[in-house]
């Protein structure tokens, strides 16, 4: 039945191995490429860097001088712990409930594949775009996307294609509403390191490197507190705070059975996950972090192993406007609410997708996975997405596409008038 062809395509992809850390690019880019050539859309495989294919695929608008539509997904994913699962992460089981299990199965070959499955609908019923509709498929995502995401934004490539607006991922939603987001938090990877005077584990002595680290992780402990209330207390949501959660502790002289027990250290690092809103007061963070979690007053110092600025180019904080200034963000809310959905108020992404790199340069970009009623699976165990939502979610994107395509202002002019 249509049915069952619409999920074996899906379980195709799913069971393509593009996990990290090596991801097979050539098995995905065969996959992606055959079914662009049964819908007759034009492709092109373009590699930024070697063995990272990007497939950028084409159907041309009736009116090409206007701004194009993006559809961007990645398609990468993270690795999974195949012993913890249920069925096997690249089987892509459906289980009698109707459940597709696999790595990437929200995280986000959903949306690559929904965005094929609702174009293949409007072709066969003869839709015509006014506006060119691009679908891109990119790698290199999952680690960070330098090699993918931010080489095609800056390239000549993607200056030519003219976009208006881009489509990127979002995530499950676990009651009835869909989420969409507007703008992300930044990553902030930040390595604080102590030093300090060795000595005999017995010994109570000030300022050891362990004594130095021990009081920064306090102090950031209080901060993280104090930032987890607000979302307890229902003051503000997941992406509204700066939320930091410890990666690793690397203290200790190692013996041959563990580590030196009665030797206190001269050297302790700890890593920190820290995410910070486009809102947030930056200076202020920097501060805190240059003057309570890594003084030199207490012999610390300080890297960052990643640090993506909140600000645009001109010193601005990066999002999409979701008011009267965008259209796009009218037209999506409208087309999901057509196809009978319902979309939450637009939110900041928690963690950071490929989308930044399009708003960076001033591009209305959204974060939407159709996914409502599923539990958020993301580089979790068992990952799935229940087959009536994954349909339903292509019902969805007809209705956006459609939207989209014949939307016939200049829209990228309207997007945000004291930004021109
Ligand atoms: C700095 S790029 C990191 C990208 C990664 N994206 C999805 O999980 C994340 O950790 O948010
Ligand atoms: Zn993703
Ligand atoms: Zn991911």
């Amino acid at each position: 039945s249509e049915e069952s062809n619409i999920i074996s395509r899906f379980q195709q992809y799913l069971q393509t191995r593009t996990d990290h850390p090596t991801p097979n690019y050539t098995q995905s880019t065969n996959f992606l490429t055959t079914q662009a050539n049964s819908l007759s859309l034009q492709s092109q495989t373009i590699e930024f860097v070697s063995g990272k294919p990007l497939i950028l695929l084409k159907w041309t608008g009736t009116n090409s001088n206007l701004p194009s539509i993006m559809l961007y997904s990645h398609t990468d994913v993270v690795p999974a712990e195949h012993d913890k699962w249920d069925h096997h992460p690249f089987e892509a089981h459906v289980d009698d409930e109707g459940r597709i299990y696999a790595r990437g199965s929200q995280d986000m070959k959903c949306v690559g594949m929904q965005y094929l499955e609702a174009v293949r609908n409007l072709k066969g019923w003869d839709f015509q775009p006014k506006r060119t509709v691009y679908l891109v498929f990119a790698p290199d995502e999952e680690v960070g996307g330098h090699d993918g995401a931010e080489k095609f934004s800056l390239s000549k490539v993607f200056q030519e294609l003219n976009v208006g607006v881009v489509l990127d991922e979002g995530l499950a939603s676990p009651d009835e509403h869909y989420r969409a987001f507007y703008g992300e938090r930044s990553p902030w990877w930040l390595v604080i390191k102590a030093v300090g005077a060795p000595g005999h584990g017995s010994k109570l002595y000030d300022n050891s490197a362990m004594e130095n680290l021990w009081k920064s992780i306090e102090n950031i402990q209080r901060y993280r507190a104090s930032q987890f209330d607000l979302i307890k207390a229902g003051l503000k949501a997941d992406g509204d705070v700066v939320s930091i959660n410890m990666a690793f502790l690397k203290a200790g002289t190692p013996s041959p059975t563990g580590f030196v027990m009665n030797l206190q250290p001269s050297e302790a690092e700890a890593g920190f996950d820290i995410r910070v809103p486009p809102t947030a007061d930056t200076k202020s963070l920097e501060r805190r972090i240059a003057e309570e979690w890594a003084p030199t007053s207490r012999n610390m110092s300080f890297t960052f192993k990643e640090k993506i600025s909140v600000h645009d180019a001109s010193g601005k904080p990066v999002f999409t406007k979701t008011d009267s200034s965008n259209p796009w963000w009218a037209l999506l809310k409208n087309a999901v609410e057509e196809a009978g959905g319902k979309i939450r108020k637009p939110e900041v992404f928690p963690a950071s997708t490929d989308g930044r790199f399009f708003r960076n340069l001033g591009l209305p970009t959204i974060g939407f996975s159709p996914m409502a009623n599923t539990p958020i699976l993301l580089h979790d165990h068992n990952e799935y997405l229940h087959k009536s939502e994954y349909l339903k979610g292509i019902k969805i994107y007809e209705s956006i596409i459609k939207a989209y395509a014949s939307f016939d202002e200049h829209g990228r002019d309207a997007r945000s008038k004291d930004e021109l």
